[in-house]
């Protein structure tokens, strides 16, 4: 493996920044210093001016693969999370089959190990009947359990009390969990229907999968974690109401973390009308005011990730009515450049992106040697310039779907080059097809 000299590069690391030369070798950060021009490097790269930042490890990603490989596929969504900044990725059970054995678990480990341009890590998924396979799961062969409390893409609903109770009491990892409450939202959903027909207004959505349904399903995911010490990570927060159920503080304290997504920061309920179905999504973009106060649950704590939920869906499918058009957005193209548009517009510096991306990750995952810029840990980079826009462009996007929910939009910043295990996956906009991930190791 070659090594690689990157000089000068402004290091956004554990709080600081810091103008530094990173030697690495072998896969690794080797040195970390102020002049390494002295070691013997294949390649240099002059970062004079960008930004160095650990590689985004996004928690929560579907790529669709196996079975519904027309929306995404391991190598293209990888790709495209390469070509967005981010290194690893977390992968969601409702694929076809469903991830709810340790058969397709293994399957998807394979399928990546030969398709993936980032590293990567699977969830088992929870059902109605699969506790053994959750019990037994040895709890470094999935990066935890995913548990749909609200029904979503994929049909993987659990939230009947007794089943969750075993689920929550008997998890050997951590239990990730999508909160709505899938009755709140039958009902409103009939009430819309009885007004509109079949032909809801997308506006509906957040009204419909709404704030009180997030809550009560939120805040008993909650509950059950408290009764039972489970550790828990609640995903995709969207309002204002829930960021009472969490508290900040150091996190290697909570027993109970909250996760925000990039486009529930970016968008609000103002944006259906330009965008319709194409920001349809479960849970519901929903008002500013909602939007703000994620924002801000960021700076103070109380959340402490962000990711994606990166979920592509073909444009075909997104052009439907409200029932027909399914929910989610591809979205790890621009992830990073979305969240560095917060720190132009005041919103969060760098320390923290880097923190909520990349550092609390891996604290969090207990993930081995990945998440920060340290000796000894892989080399796993992104180098940003905050001053070279990027046009957000149909024709320059790797996700299989082809289609961003950011069509058109101009961001201030660009990803200049994404380092996967020291090997550039991604330079010069161009993803480098043959470089591999790793399969994420962790420490439990
Ligand atoms: N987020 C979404 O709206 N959709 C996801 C499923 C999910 O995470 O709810 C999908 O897989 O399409």
């Amino acid at each position: 493996m070659t090594s690689l000299l990157i000089t000068n590069a402004l290091v956004v690391n554990e709080g600081t920044l810091r103008e530094l030369d990173v030697y690495i070798d072998d896969g690794r950060i080797a040195k970390l210093g102020a002049d390494l021009s002295s070691q013997p490097a294949d390649r240099v790269i002059d970062a004079t001016g960008k930004h160095l930042l650990p590689g985004m490890i996004d928690d929560q990603v579907h790529f669709r693969e196996p079975g519904l490989t027309h929306k995404g596929e391991i190598a293209t969504e990888s790709a495209a999370a390469v070509a967005g900044g981010i290194t690893s990725y977390f992968e969601m059970p409702n694929a076809n089959p469903l991830t709810i054995n340790r058969e397709a678990l293994e399957d998807k480990y394979q399928r990546a190990a030969q398709k993936s341009l980032a590293n990567f890590a699977f969830y088992l998924g929870a059902s109605n009947d699969n506790l053994e396979n959750i019990k037994s799961l040895d709890p470094k062969a999935a990066c935890g359990i995913k548990v749909f409390m609200g029904a979503s893409t994929g049909n993987m609903l659990v939230d009947k009390p007794e089943i969750l109770e075993g689920i929550f009491q008997y998890a050997p990892t951590i239990v990730v969990t999508h909160c709505e409450d899938t009755p709140m939202i039958k009902a409103n959903e009939d009430q819309y229907r009885e007004q509109y027909g079949e032909d809801i207004p997308m506006s509906c959505h957040p009204l419909i999968r709404s704030q009180e349904a997030c809550y009560k399903s939120s805040s008993f995911a909650v509950e059950l974690a408290k009764r039972f010490d489970t550790r828990l990570h609640v995903l995709h927060l969207t309002t204002e109401k829930e960021m009472a159920l969490f508290r900040a503080g150091p996190l290697a304290e909570k027993r109970i973390t909250a996760e925000a997504c990039v486009h529930h920061l970016f968008f609000s309920e103002e944006d259906y009308e330009a965008k319709g179905s194409l920001i349809k999504c479960n849970p519901a973009v929903k008002k500013a005011s909602d939007r703000q106060a994620i924002l801000d649950a960021i700076n103070s704590d109380l959340i402490d990730v962000v990711a994606t939920d990166h979920a592509p869906h073909t444009w075909d499918e997104k052009q439907g009515t409200y029932f027909k058009a399914p929910a989610g957005l591809p979205l790890v193209q621009h992830a990073v450049v979305s969240m560095l548009e917060h720190y132009h517009r005041g919103q969060f510096s760098l320390e923290t992106i880097v923190q909520k991306t990349s550092h609390n990750v891996a604290q969090l995952f207990q993930i081995e040697n990945r998440g920060y810029i340290r000796e000894g840990y892989w080399a796993d980079l992104t180098l940003v310039d905050l001053n070279a826009p990027t046009v957000v462009d149909d024709q320059k996007l790797y996700s299989k779907c082809g289609w961003s929910p950011f069509g058109g939009y101009i961001f201030k910043s660009s990803i200049v080059a994404t380092l996967v295990n020291g090997e550039v996956a991604f330079e010069a906009g161009k993803v480098n097809q043959s470089v591999r991930g790793a399969r994420i190791a962790f420490e439990r």
